[in-house]
């Protein structure tokens, strides 16, 4: 029997072993899902859309229990566990209420209603997920695949085998017929290896570039459609004009949230060097006022890392900076504890050659970089590989849309941070990814837009 660990990175300590499915099982569950496609393709919208609403209750009714799951497996405090669960429950919500007109077919053009265009389901999407929003992953973009009638079958990364499991059993507990979604327990290997299986019509893949950029060979040889969210470096720009005490109380949980592993958190922050000095204190200030601890404690703000892996990683980056002349104002750095605890860091001096600037920071390092001019900072914003997510603060608002509007990134906040939200597109240009979850966007990348052309 092969077995998937889970570990509680809070102490580094195997909860449990959870068995692995076998191919022959693997093959069944594919099965299963093709044959359930046929069926739940034509169910009623409104059936659908119930179920969709029933989830959601019970997302909201045992959100305290999922997020102690969630805390339990992947270290997420239980502040941002909780409401990560109910935020799912939104987002399920916001699909059964917007299903209905997403799916209406539209006249191709006004006045010519014997051309029109119809939206059909494709089939089994195969999820690839990760484990940083380990509920948020998996059900954002699982709301709006079933919504439009297709079916899912989800690999989870194995960090969460238990999330994995337990949202397949949410999905019949609200009465989904059994096949819609499915969750295997399989390793990465064998996941890709299905991208070529008859039964998948199409991969949803969250994760880092080089495992999406493999799904996306491995999907386009096998003519498969595919949506890509990969990773970021998202800046957080304070222009000279910016309310600097909101910039900085806004870019600390900006930074920090989820002990900064996610994909969409500021991960270099480029100041106006009129600014500079009076952010870097505000930021330092708000950055050491941070509880760090035991992830259970409801008052917790930083808990472990998910790995060492990924200690080691940021150690690097840090480690490279500092050889290059950063300033560690805050140190942090790893904790002397059981499991994978590491405190908040903050360098000031920061320069782009450094690999906090050209790489991905997941984990809780913050890089403060200074710039002279605006155009010098959108020039820096959009030296990256990366495109998902900017800040801009400004207190003129045309200003700071003419620099929302020079960014290489798929979202903007202006005067906020960004997060997804169901009726906005989610998703990145460059290599943080290609094609769009959430809001109707999302919705259409998994429908088959036909022409209907009646003469
Ligand atoms: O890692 C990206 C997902 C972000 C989810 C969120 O901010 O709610």
């Amino acid at each position: 029997m092969t077995t998937i660990s889970s570990i509680n990175p809070t102490t580094g300590k195997v909860i449990s072993e959870v068995e692995m499915h076998t191919d022959e099982q693997v093959s069944r569950m594919l099965k299963k899902s093709a044959e359930t496609f046929r069926e739940w393709k034509r169910t009623d919208v409104s059936e659908r859309n119930e179920l969709l609403k029933n989830f959601a209750e019970i997302l909201r009714k045992n959100k305290g229990k999922y997020g102690k799951l969630i805390t339990t497996e992947m270290g997420k405090v239980m502040k941002q566990a909780v409401p990560e669960v109910a935020k799912c429950a939104a987002m399920f919500d916001y699909f059964a209420d917007n299903a209905e007109k997403m799916l209406e077919p539209e006249p191709a053009e006004e006045g010519a209603c014997d051309q029109m265009i119809h939206y059909e389901p494709m089939g089994t999407v195969l999820a690839i997920k990760p484990w940083n929003f380990p509920f948020w992953q998996v059900l954002s973009a699982a709301a709006h695949v079933l919504a439009g009638g297709n079916v899912m079958l989800l690999k989870h990364s194995s960090y969460v085998p238990l999330c994995a499991l337990e949202i397949e059993n949410i999905f019949l507990e609200a009465g989904f017929p059994e096949g819609v979604f499915q969750t295997m327990i399989v390793d990465g290997k064998n996941a890709s290896s299905l991208i070529s299986r008859d039964e998948v019509k199409a991969v949803s893949f969250t994760g880092g570039y080089d495992a999406g950029q493999k799904v996306a060979e491995l999907a386009a040889h096998n003519m498969k459609k595919f949506v890509l969210e990969l990773g970021g470096s998202d800046p957080f720009i304070i222009l000279d004009d910016a309310n600097v005490d909101m910039a900085a109380k806004v870019g600390v949980p900006s930074r920090f949230i989820n002990t900064g592993q996610t994909c969409i958190a500021a991960k270099r922050f480029i100041v106006m060097e009129e600014l500079a000095e009076e952010f870097t204190e505000k930021f330092v200030e708000g950055t050491l006022n941070l509880q760090i601890g035991d992830p259970m404690d409801p008052e917790t703000d930083i808990g472990p890392m998910v790995r060492n892996e990924q200690m080691l990683v940021l150690e690097d980056q840090v480690k490279d900076a500092i050889s290059k002349g950063a300033q560690p104002l805050v140190p942090g750095g790893r904790m002397a504890s059981q499991g994978f605890m590491y405190s908040p860091t903050v360098l000031s001096g920061v320069t782009r050659d450094m690999k906090v600037m050209t790489e991905e920071t997941f984990g809780p390092v913050a890089p403060i970089i200074t710039v002279k001019t605006e155009e010098e900072a959108i020039e820096l914003a959009n030296d990256s590989e990366f495109g998902l997510g900017a800040s801009v603060w400004s207190q003129e608002r045309d200003r700071a849309m003419r620099v929302a509007s020079e960014l290489e990134t798929g979202m903007v906040g202006v005067n906020s941070f960004c997060t997804p939200q169901a009726c906005l597109p989610f998703g990145g240009v460059k290599k943080s990814g290609m094609g769009r979850e959430l809001s109707k966007h999302g919705f259409l990348e998994f429908m088959n837009i036909k022409s209907v052309k009646i003469m």
